[in-house]
């Protein structure tokens, strides 16, 4: 095959959720997954039932385990391995970048060791052959987009025209593809909702209630702002799609895997015995200290975020930072963004 509209690396739930969806409105796509086996029972059952029980793979989708075969597939490649392999799987794509023309990331997370976000690690993995690398973000959870409920999410890239490109593949009449040139700040936001997400989780867990998770949304998306200030992000991005859209959604929805994380952690599990009871990816576990660490790189003060690190990798107590949270001194509710 070698005239498939997509190439989607990653056969978890994101990667299987979008090719069926696609698939289903007359797009070509040819899946890659890493693991054979997974790819025959897939190919045999029609389903993937470990990352997305009940979704049926139209005839549209073209399943493979064989880089060369994928990557040759198509000219727009999308890349939706959790954030920690994004490097390795650009590393592996190298041998083949005369076939892209674009390639899209789908992972919301930041470097764990050099908080680079995803487009950068792959465009630096990947010159000087530079192909132009697109992030595509939003409220989407994958259990939804796979039903075709109506999606709606961002296609970013500095130049416009590659993030129309991107935007003219993905969209159908239930998954709406917005542009925007704000890259740095659509996946700064992308990756940022992770680590509120376990905060909202952990609020659940402990039983905190709805006006406490309500503060964690908004005075989380001031701490995301800040950072992006610092960064050279476009404000109004945070209010859009990627901001608090996705905020939004996985902070209250009961398919997040890292509001579902929190939460554990709230009922007062340890980090390993919560992890070791997922079999799929929660970013803010990774992301967590990468967001903690650029906040403190750029002295921007993000208490919410260092709360849940201080959870995550120091054992702390939520009940005393959430005393703490409360207990800081009074202050003005808009500050300016560098403040
Ligand atoms: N599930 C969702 O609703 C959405 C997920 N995303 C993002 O998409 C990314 C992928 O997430 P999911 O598909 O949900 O995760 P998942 O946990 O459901 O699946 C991950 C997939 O990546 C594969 N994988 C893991 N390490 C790999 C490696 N080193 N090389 C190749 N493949 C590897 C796994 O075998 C699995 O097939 C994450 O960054 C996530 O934040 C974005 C939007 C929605
Ligand atoms: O990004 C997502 C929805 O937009 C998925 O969130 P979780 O990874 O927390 O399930």
């Amino acid at each position: 095959m070698n005239d498939a509209d997509l190439t989607i690396w990653g056969s978890g739930s994101w990667g299987t959720a979008l090719a069926a969806h696609l698939a289903e409105n007359g797009r070509t796509v040819c899946l890659w997954g890493r693991a054979e086996a997974q790819i025959e029972r897939m190919r045999t059952t029609g389903r993937n039932e470990a990352y997305l029980p009940g979704t049926v793979l139209p005839d549209g989708v073209h399943l493979t385990a064989n880089v060369e075969e994928a990557a040759t597939a198509s000219s727009m490649w999308a890349l939706a391995v959790p954030s920690h392999a994004v490097e390795d799987m650009a590393q592996t794509l190298r041998p083949y970048l005369a076939h892209v023309a674009c390639a899209v990331s789908l992972a919301k997370g930041i470097d764990a060791d050099t908080g680079r976000t995803m487009t950068q690690v792959m465009e630096q993995v990947w010159q000087p052959n530079d192909p132009p690398c697109v992030a595509l973000s939003g409220p989407s959870h994958a259990e939804e987009v796979a039903l075709s409920a109506p999606t709606t999410v961002v296609a970013a890239h500095p130049d416009k025209q590659w993030a129309e490109a991107v935007r003219d593949v993905f969209m159908t009449d239930r998954f709406r593809v917005y542009t925007n040139t704000d890259r740095l700040g659509v996946e700064l936001a992308g990756a940022a909702k992770n680590v509120l997400a376990l905060a909202a989780g952990i609020c659940d867990g402990v039983g905190y209630g709805d006006n406490a998770k309500a503060a964690l949304i908004t005075r989380g998306l001031a701490e995301l702002r800040r950072l992006g200030h610092a960064l050279g992000a476009v404000p109004e991005t945070f209010a859009g799609l990627a901001g608090i859209g996705d905020l939004v959604v996985t902070c209250v929805s009961g398919h997040s895997r890292n509001r579902h994380l929190g939460e554990q952690l709230g009922r007062g599990h340890t980090l390993d015995e919560a992890l070791d009871a997922m079999h799929m990816v929660a970013e803010g576990v990774y992301t967590t200290k990468a967001i903690h660490r650029l906040a403190q790189e750029h002295n921007v003060d993000m208490p919410i975020t260092a709360a849940v690190n201080a959870i995550l990798h120091e054992d702390a107590d939520p009940h005393r930072l959430m005393e703490r949270l409360m207990a800081r001194a009074p202050k003005p509710e808009v500050r300016p963004a560098s403040s």
